[in-house]
């Protein structure tokens, strides 16, 4: 489902005279339907900087990736637009939003936007926000004041909200106690019943161990490492 073959990154910081740093080089790997994969390796490794690759908020220098039927380097925006809607889900450790919307409408927001009817993205919404333990009266309230884990959960009602074949999770579990985090991780592992293909940063190593088919070191793609 999510296929990377001899990607490579580097980053030009034209603040710096251009300077040229190269970040990750030669990935290859492969995420079947069904499978979490946890990206590991020491801070600075390029675990975000792959995530984010993964999702088309950076551009690969080169190789392929591949999500589904898509080819994601070098695609149209419109293609990438796309493929979030209806494949690729990324829950990202820090919920961006635009003020003022409800924190139900900001779960439903992604159904809505596949024409799901409103009742049923809203009950969908509901049903999500209540399993990861937000009180229903924050439910008409904007998210932007609420509380880290709070955010969090809403982070993860709206990535799970539709079933993409493939899921990016940065973090999902680091701002939650002990029973939220049990639910996350019950998502999680029914996400990959129904077959999505699952790529995840964890630091919670229990968490890692406990949902995780495999783990990747990115540390080997680093080029400093792998020269
Ligand atoms: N936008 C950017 N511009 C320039 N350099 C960047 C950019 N993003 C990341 N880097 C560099 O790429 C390297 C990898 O960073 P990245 O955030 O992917 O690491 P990480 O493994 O996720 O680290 P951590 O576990 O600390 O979050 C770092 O040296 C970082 O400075």
């Amino acid at each position: 489902m999510i296929t990377l073959d001899n990607v490579s990154k580097t980053f030009t910081l034209h603040n710096q005279g251009s300077a040229v740093i190269s970040v990750l080089t030669g990935v290859s790997l492969h995420v079947a339907p069904g499978e979490c994969v946890a990206l590991t390796g020491a801070s600075g490794a390029g675990k975000s900087t792959l995530m984010r690759m993964i999702y088309g908020n950076y551009r690969a220098q080169s190789g392929s990736i591949r999500i589904g039927e898509t080819e994601l380097v070098n695609a149209a925006p419109r293609d990438i637009i796309r493929l979030r809607r209806q494949t690729l889900g990324y829950v990202s450790q820090f919920l961006r939003v635009v003020p003022r919307v409800a924190t139900r409408d900001v779960v439903a927001d992604p159904l809505l936007t596949l024409g799901i009817p409103a009742a049923e993205a809203q009950t969908q919404a509901d049903t999500l926000l209540t399993r990861l333990n937000i009180p229903q009266t924050l439910w008409s309230l904007s998210p932007t004041t609420f509380s880290g884990g709070e955010q969090q959960r809403v982070n993860i009602a709206r990535g799970f909200a539709h079933p993409y074949p493939a899921l990016l999770l940065d973090e999902p579990t680091a701002s939650l106690d002990p029973t939220n985090r049990a639910v996350v991780l019950d998502l999680i592992t029914a996400a990959k019943a129904r077959g999505a293909a699952i790529i995840g940063i964890f630091h919670d190593q229990e968490a890692r161990e406990q949902v995780c088919d495999r783990e990747i070191n990115v540390s080997a793609f680093t080029p400093q490492v792998a020269a």
